[in-house]
């Protein structure tokens, strides 16, 4: 099947946030397709991609990247389909400074950005995106959120039964 969400990122070294996106996608049985792609190393590639995206099938993309960040947002300046953007964690920055590059968007050209390093809600809502023209992806989404809401309700009865100082000994 073709991919629907095409995830992309900078460099290889942002692969092991990037990982939590895919792994959602192949959670909510969603056909992604991951490629490196960097507006400053490879900046044509990053235009055919983003241009060409759409007339391939692709409905959203998740765009990872760290420091000077403008991967998402010179993508999102190329396709009409909705963005993601993930600011990765720096060293010297922990990410803030991907954070502010992603998230300061002028009016015209949207990103949707997740916190830095949620790569995981990057994915949760590309498939939520799909999932509104998908009446069983939402019943996933909605299933997953009970799972969640139950994950919650088990953890207060157990802190409830060990009392919090024992409770604290057995968390990983
Ligand atoms: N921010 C960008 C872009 C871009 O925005 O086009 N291309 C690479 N990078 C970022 O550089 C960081 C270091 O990359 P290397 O580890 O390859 O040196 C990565 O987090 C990548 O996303």
């Amino acid at each position: 099947m073709a991919p629907l969400v095409g995830i992309i990122m900078g460099s290889d070294s942002d692969l092991p946030i990037m990982k939590n996106a895919i792994a959602v996608c192949e959670e909510f049985g969603i056909e992604s397709e991951v490629a490196i792609v960097s507006a400053h190393r490879t900046p044509e590639r990053m235009v055919q991609y983003a241009q060409l995206a759409h007339q391939r099938g692709i409905k959203v993309i998740i765009a990872g990247a760290g420091g000077a960040a403008h991967l998402p947002g010179m993508v999102a300046s190329l396709t009409p389909l909705p963005v993601i953007g993930v600011p990765v964690p720096t060293r010297n920055l922990q990410g803030v400074d991907s954070l502010y590059s992603i998230l300061q968007m002028p009016a015209g050209i949207p990103v949707a950005t997740v916190a830095i390093g949620n790569a995981k809600n990057a994915g949760l809502l590309a498939v939520q995106i799909l999932a509104t023209h998908q009446p069983e992806l939402l019943e996933k989404v909605q299933q997953y959120r009970k799972t969640l809401c139950e994950s919650v309700i088990a953890k207060q009865a157990k802190l409830e039964e060990l009392g919090y100082e024992q409770y604290l000994q057995q968390m990983p």
